[in-house]
């Protein structure tokens, strides 16, 4: 197992920073993912971790090993592409021997190293198939299958599940943090798709224009966002600008006068009394109830839009120059398109940040 250390990196193309990590730490295997818009910089910086792409600046380390001029093929780091990058004319097996091969080793442990990896991602009936004979999750798997036979210290992963279709995607995810989990290589994955990131990491690294702005647990990047682009970007949420009113340090949380003169209270760290701030609400956070069950402290809203998915219900709620977006589960519900509704908050699932 190796730790992973990036420490000052910076790649430019022209003048500008494709990506500039100042320090990113991934422990012995874990599974971190680098999440982001498109353009980022997280392919960047795994291209540079596998030693794809060399840095103008900065230095790498693979435990305590500094691995600037160490060649890629001399990393034992394993990629693992989105378009599977399998050799089309070969055997599963040949494909996953390849890389075992190269290394020149005996026949007998290949053999025995494509059976047991085959075995690991659930497909031992496929080694004489070739890749077109197999659907696009399998071809996957097999890619993911000759990564790991080389018995890699470091996994890479770029957009893996991107060319799957919508369900296969989602079923693979947990499959994939199922086998992650269990084979505990340190692992670096790179995605654009937050839910994808949410069921894969230990721990989330987001990124906006090539430089990291929160590392955290997904649990934390969706509870305690660093800013609004991170509450925009993991998750989805309503925002309310304003400024803080009083903010207590010690509980984390204060009150913030929107714009429009709503008080809402939030968590949030580091705030000031007067600081511009924005007020993020997850849809769970809001809750829409009859005019006739409201509290006093319930703001006035208007349903504008209801838009039925099926298994949950999304309200487009307008409270004065306002609009917001809650979801429930389907059942009964507050009221029709137009009716007026009470608006509760609740402070746990509101952050603060600042604007
Ligand atoms: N070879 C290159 N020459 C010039 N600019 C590049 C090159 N490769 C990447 N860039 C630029 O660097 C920035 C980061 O690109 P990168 O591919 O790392 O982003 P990304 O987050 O992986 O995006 P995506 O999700 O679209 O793959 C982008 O603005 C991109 O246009």
């Amino acid at each position: 197992m190796t730790a992973i250390r990036l420490e000052g990196i910076v790649k430019r193309y022209g003048t500008a920073a494709a990506a500039r990590i100042e320090r990113l730490d991934i422990r012995d295997g874990e599974i971190v993912s680098l999440l982001g818009p498109s353009g980022c910089g997280k392919t960047t910086t795994l291209r540079i971790v596998a030693g794809l792409i060399e840095q103008d600046e900065g230095n790498l380390w693979f435990g305590d090993r500094l691995i600037n001029d160490v060649p890629p093929e001399r990393r034992n780091a394993a990629m693992v592409f989105q378009n599977y990058a399998l050799f089309p004319h070969m055997t599963v097996r040949q494909n996953i021997a390849f890389g075992l091969e190269v290394r020149k080793r005996p026949r007998a442990e290949i053999d025995r190293k494509v059976d047991a990896v085959l075995e690991l991602v659930q497909l031992p009936g496929t080694a004489d198939r070739l890749p077109k004979q197999l659907s696009g999750g399998q071809q996957q798997r097999i890619a993911i299958a000759r990564a790991l036979a080389t018995e890699p210290d470091v996994l890479l992963f770029d957009e893996p599940l991107s060319n799957l279709d919508a369900k296969l995607r989602e079923y693979m995810r947990f499959e994939l943090r199922k086998l992650l989990e269990s084979l505990k290589i340190t692992t670096l994955y790179v995605t654009h798709d937050q839910a994808e990131a949410m069921v894969i990491s230990d721990r989330i690294v987001v990124m906006d224009k090539g430089a990291i702005v929160q590392v955290d647990t997904p649990h934390k990047v969706y509870r305690d966002p660093a800013s609004r682009f991170v509450a925009e970007f993991v998750g989805t949420a309503s925002f309310l600008e304003g400024r803080v009113e009083s903010w207590d340090a010690g509980e984390g949380r204060g009150l913030v006068v929107t714009d429009e003169g709503l008080r809402l209270v939030g968590r949030g760290h580091g705030m000031q009394p007067g600081d511009p701030a924005v007020l993020c609400a997850r849809p769970e956070a809001i809750s829409l109830h009859p005019v006739s069950a409201a509290t006093p402290d319930d703001l006035p809203g208007t349903i504008e839009a209801i838009v039925d998915l099926g298994e949950m219900v999304d309200f487009h709620v307008r409270i004065g120059t306002r609009a917001i977006r809650t979801r429930t589960l389907a059942g009964p519900r507050p009221g029709n398109q137009g009716d007026r509704v009470g608006v509760r908050l609740d402070p746990e699932r509101c952050y603060v940040v600042a604007r």
